[in-house]
């Protein structure tokens, strides 16, 4: 991954506060680099970007919104992990109330750690990560080898 990196944000609804005011806080850090969020993520994430540009005249990153996370939002992330269009994920997951879409946090979790993308779900690892020096650096994460797995015998 470059210096520029695709980062999905995602937030189960008694999280958001969470990610809104993390993004409020770390916008000057996130501003150079693509945003990839969940519909109802992605809208909340687009205000808090609109209120600290307009103090500033700053320019409003590149904010991509897919579908809502129950409606399929999840599924596309993880598909776009599949295909390599996505570096970093902060996904704060609500660990009190079950999601009518459990099964797709989980696939998406799954397929993140089976491509190794670096994953923050809550927001101290959030912030571990924002101030690492790799955030603003080269990384390439090491991918497991699944050769024998792709040629099996069946
Ligand atoms: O449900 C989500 C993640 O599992 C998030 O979806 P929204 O951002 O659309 O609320």
């Amino acid at each position: 991954m470059n210096k520029r990196k695709t980062i999905a944000l995602v937030a189960h609804d008694n999280r958001k506060v969470d990610l809104v005011e993390w993004v409020q806080y770390n916008w000057k850090k996130l501003k150079g680099h693509k945003l990839i969020c969940t519909g109802t993520t992605g809208k909340l994430v687009s205000e808090a970007f609109e209120k600290k540009v307009k103090a500033t005249e700053d320019i409003i990153p590149e904010i991509i919104r897919l579908k809502s996370g129950p409606l399929g939002g999840d599924q596309q992330l993880g598909s776009m992990i599949a295909t390599g269009e996505i570096d970093i994920m902060i996904f704060l997951w609500d660990p009190m109330e079950p999601q009518p879409h459990d099964v797709d946090v989980k696939a998406l979790e799954r397929i993140a750690v089976l491509y190794n993308i670096p994953m923050a779900s809550n927001r101290a690892t959030a912030d571990f990560m924002i101030s690492s020096e790799l955030f603003q650096a080269d990384y390439t994460p090491a991918l497991k080898d699944y050769a024998s797995y792709i040629n099996r015998k069946v």
